[in-house]
């Protein structure tokens, strides 16, 4: 007989791409009142299949929601000074409020060197340094678009995270760091664990907050989680096709196990991922409106 002691409900699934249509509705309301049109424009280099479906994804939603959108698709054998003179062409086009160079680039393109040369003001994925500066200061910034939306779904899950314990497993420049800058910001606890930390288990069951940023399918198992704890998976893994044929959309997190044991957690398909698309169209409203002194 199971012991009902031992018996948890199922935890909370956070719905991402409910609550994207949402921001998206703010959004196209609100961009009917500017009396002009923020203009996005999106750089994809190469032929990657699933960089082609992101893409074509913020195409539709950003003219979806009432802005123009600037598709710029170069072959993989472009040239990194003719990557650069889009850039610069870009920064110079009075109808362009947001670039986004996608990434990977491929490795005869020095993507720092790109990212440098993207005027700071339409950097709408907040990769340059001088975004990533003003957010690690406190500064007005353009923040990465993953982890604000990961800010908005904890946010809006729980109110105030002040005083709460977050674990971030991922590093990275674009999901990791300024993750932990965000929380910090919203008054959490944070640590940052990564390829080298010593016994992540022990240091991910710390976490009220656990943010799974590793790029490793389904690593976090059940027994990493305190219980009732919220769990934000950013990964997206595609995984090899099965017996069937059929390629499965996992995330770093084990959501079997884990859904057992957090208090709330995002699905993948369907939680951080279209929150990104949502906040990457609400950075180019901001840029827009700052650029045009709105
Ligand atoms: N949902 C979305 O919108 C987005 C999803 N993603 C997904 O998020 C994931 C992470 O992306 P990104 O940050 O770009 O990835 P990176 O590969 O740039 O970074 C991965 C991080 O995970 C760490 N890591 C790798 N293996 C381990 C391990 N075994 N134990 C602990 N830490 C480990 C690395 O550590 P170290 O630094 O020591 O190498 C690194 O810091 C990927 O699955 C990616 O597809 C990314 C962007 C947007
Ligand atoms: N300059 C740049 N900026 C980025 O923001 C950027 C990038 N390069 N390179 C690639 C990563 C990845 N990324 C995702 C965006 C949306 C989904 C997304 O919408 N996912 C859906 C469905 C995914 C599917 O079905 O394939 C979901 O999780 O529900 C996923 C991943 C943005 N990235
Ligand atoms: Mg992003």
């Amino acid at each position: 007989m199971t012991n009902p002691a031992t018996v948890r409900p199922q935890a909370t699934r956070i719905d991402g791409k409910a609550f994207a249509e949402k921001l998206r509705a703010r959004l196209a309301a609100e961009i009917a009142t500017l009396g002009f049109q923020p203009g996005l424009a999106v750089v994809l280099v190469g032929e990657d299949p699933a960089s082609q479906v992101y893409v074509r994804n913020k195409a539709t939603q950003t003219v979806e929601v009432g802005m123009r959108s600037f598709e710029h698709k170069l072959p993989a054998s472009v040239s990194e000074a003719e990557v650069l003179a889009l850039v610069t062409r870009l920064n110079a086009d009075p109808a362009v409020d947001g670039i986004l160079v996608q990434l990977p680039l491929p490795p005869h393109i020095d993507a720092d060197k790109v990212l440098l040369t993207i005027d700071p003001a339409k950097d709408v994925d907040g990769f340059h340094p001088v975004n990533a500066g003003r957010l690690a200061t406190g500064a007005q910034a353009l923040v990465p678009c993953t982890p604000l939306g990961c800010l908005m779904l904890l946010q809006d899950f729980h109110g105030s995270l002040a005083g709460m314990e977050a674990v971030i497993v991922g590093r990275s420049n674009i999901v990791g760091k300024p993750m932990a800058q965000l929380l910090l910001k919203a008054d959490c606890t944070v640590t940052i664990a990564h390829s080298r930390s010593r016994d992540l288990p022990a240091l991910c069951r710390r976490a009220d907050i656990l943010v799974a940023a590793v790029g490793r399918p389904e690593m976090v198992r059940g027994d990493w989680i305190k219980p009732g704890a919220t769990v934000i998976d950013v990964g997206i893994n595609r995984l090899p096709p099965d017996e069937h044929g059929k390629s499965r959309l996992v995330g770093d997190v084990h959501y079997g196990e884990a859904v057992q044991v957090a208090g709330a957690i995002t699905p993948v398909p369907g939680g951080v991922g279209p929150m990104t698309i949502a906040c990457l169209l609400h950075n180019t409203v901001t840029a827009a409106k700052a650029r045009r002194g709105v």
